[in-house]
């Protein structure tokens, strides 16, 4: 994937500005100790004259001079690495929250394009890494300003000393150049080949239960850590790349270190220059030609900037935008769909389908698997948008409403609902600040689910934690129905969320649900005929569009209608139970549209 650069700089940078005061500070302490680096020598060549001169008192006092130099070196490499720890940390959590952020905020789309497992590896792996970015860069400016100054130091000893240096620079900056490149290149490789490997790895344990019934451990393994030759070929590119520009460098350096001293005793026999100068010119040769950290700081930069870029792919994905219209007040929950097209893997699966559902009736969608019932219910509750075609709630299109007034005028349950939260009461008062029901309102809707009574036998009741709570698949989609029930709003949307009930808790529940005590519109999808027999309508989707809209009972009468659910034979019986033919619910996570 290509890496835009802009992206991954605005980011480091904007990390950056997040903890300015602390990349200051780093900045501040790196040019201190860049300062007090280049005096030391100027304070050790002094010393050293006035002791060759015999000058003893003057001598102590740059000794003096030379050893506070020497502390505060010390106390700012502390400060440096005190100060680099905090800022990378806080850049860290910086991007995590933003990214985290974007991605919830984006919805499903974003776990489609990139995987579950990619996503973590972005926010806990490459965000660590950018997170170092901004400190690096602070670091790098303050290791830059060393051999800059170290020259300019040179070149005030006399020209001749710089200039020998500089003869060497331009091979320097073209292999540092050079590193940051192929280290830029490699890093990003490396990445992308451990976002593969926990992609893979997520859905491996995702589908634990599969590959164990399968018996395919082995070869699943095999297939989760297929891009370890990559990784490693990627790994290995690092470090060559690494070695090979600190090997040049101290091939180099040496080389432009020497000529420096020998034009420095050069220019002692001509008395151009003391002892003491020849040790501070030799001393910045040192710090001029010190490319060993530049290498060091360059590759860590690198790397960052690699991970800083993985993390805006992530942030390209464009955020749903939403509008600032209202509801009218007293709306009855009217959903309607206008030429809606959707595509999916390549496939029109809505094609400029029309349909109406008036205010506070129940209609379940019918139709094969893979006709587009999900998909259908994820677009009436805006998980997704259309590619084509409007949905509307009471008459205003849901692409102009705010997101506050979707989340609360429109509930959802799934198939496979996850439970949020640190307990079983937080996940079923789960909701956007500000609207979160009440714990008499949360019971109610758990009663209406038939949750109450086996959450009240949990060791602690609503307060037993989420993790402790043990529950079939029937149980969370109880827990999942009465979230709902108890969010509440004009619109209540079922996808898929009775298809593990037993036939007399169906009945409980949709008794209530799809009753005249609802005041909501309900849209239900449906793979049993006796759900389909108790909502008010029935739309039958095949082909992309709705075939035909009208009762379960009078759908009935069409043989490839009860061919839908696996029913042949006259149209005599509707609805019996057991007449359900259903699809069997996968692995996957809840609404992944
Ligand atoms: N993220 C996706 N990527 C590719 N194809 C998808 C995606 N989501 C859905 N589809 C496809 O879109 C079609 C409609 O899927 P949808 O889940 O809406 O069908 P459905 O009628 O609810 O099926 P079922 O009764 O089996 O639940 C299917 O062919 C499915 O494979």
């Amino acid at each position: 994937m290509p890496t835009d650069r802009t992206t991954d700089d605005g980011l480091l940078g904007a990390a950056a500005r997040h903890s300015g005061s602390r990349c200051a500070a780093l900045g501040l302490v790196g040019v201190l100790a860049t300062g007090a680096g280049l005096l030391l020598p100027a304070a050790l060549g002094r010393a050293l004259d006035l002791l060759l001169a015999h000058a003893h008192a003057p001598a102590t006092r740059w000794v003096l001079v030379c050893a506070a130099l020497m502390l505060l070196l010390t106390v700012l490499d502390a400060c440096e690495t005190v100060l680099g720890g905090t800022l990378d940390a806080r850049s860290t959590a910086f991007l995590r929250r933003r990214v985290t952020g974007h991605v919830l905020a984006a919805g499903p789309r974003v776990a489609v394009r990139f995987g579950a497992g990619d996503l973590v590896a972005r926010l806990v792996g490459n965000a660590a890494q950018a997170g170092t970015g901004p400190g690096a860069r602070a670091a790098l400016a303050a290791a830059l300003a060393g051999p800059v100054g170290a020259v300019a130091a040179l070149a005030v000893l006399d020209p001749w000393l710089a200039a020998v240096f500089l003869t060497g620079a331009p091979l320097l900056a073209l292999l540092l150049r050079a590193l940051a490149r192929d280290t830029s290149a490699a890093a990003a490789g490396y990445q992308r080949a451990q976002g593969r490997i926990a992609d893979a790895l997520a859905e491996a344990i995702d589908g634990a239960r599969t590959i164990r019934a399968a018996g395919t451990a082995d070869r699943d393994t095999a297939r989760v850590l297929r891009p370890l030759p990559e990784l490693s070929q990627a790994g290995r590119r690092m470090w060559r790349v690494q070695g090979r520009a600190a090997a040049q460098a101290v091939t180099v350096a040496p080389l432009l270190h020497l000529g420096v001293v020998a034009v420095a005793g050069l220019l002692l026999t001509r008395h151009r220059l003391s002892p003491g100068d020849v040790l501070a010119a030799s001393r910045y040769a040192v710090l001029a030609t010190g490319v060993g950290v530049l290498v060091g700081q360059l590759s860590g930069l690198a790397r960052s900037r690699a991970a800083a870029a993985r993390l805006g792919e992530v942030l390209a994905e464009p955020a749903r935008a939403y509008g600032d219209r209202r509801l009218p007040p007293d709306g009855p929950g009217r959903l309607e769909l206008r030429g809606v097209s959707a595509r999916r893997g390549g496939r029109t699966v809505l094609d400029g389908l029309d349909l109406v559902v008036p205010g506070g009736t129940t209609l379940a969608l019918v139709g094969r698997s893979g006709a587009g019932k999900s998909l259908l219910a994820a677009l009436a509750g805006r998980l997704a948008d259309p590619d084509a075609g409007e949905v509307l709630l009471d008459g205003v299109p849901l692409t102009a409403l705010p997101r506050s007034v979707l989340r609360a005028e429109i509930a959802q349950a799934f198939d496979r609902p996850a439970l949020l939260g640190a307990t079983v009461e937080d996940t079923l008062a789960l909701s956007a600040p500000g609207r979160a029901p009440s714990p008499a309102r949360v019971r109610e809707a758990a009663r209406t689910a038939r949750a109450d009574d086996f959450v009240r036998r949990l060791p602690d009741g609503y307060a037993t934690l989420c993790a402790d709570a043990p529950h079939s698949g029937g149980e969370a989609q109880r827990l999942g129905l009465a979230r709902a029930f108890a969010h509440g709003g004009r619109l209540l949307i079922l996808d898929d969320a009775l298809s593990s009930l037993d036939t007399i808790t169906e009945r409980q529940v949709t008794d209530v649900v799809f009753g005249p005590a609802t005041a909501a519109t309900r849209l239900v999808t449906a793979h049993r005929a006796t759900t389909a027999a108790r909502a008010d309508r029935v739309a039958w989707l095949d082909g992309g569009r709705v075939r035909a809209v009208g009762t379960h009972r009078e759908l009935w009468r069409l043989p490839e209608y009860r061919a839908v659910f696996g029913a042949g034979g006259e149209p005599t019986a509707d609805a019996r139970p057991g007449n359900g033919a259903r699809s069997t619910g996968g692995e996957g996570p809840e609404g992944g549209r």
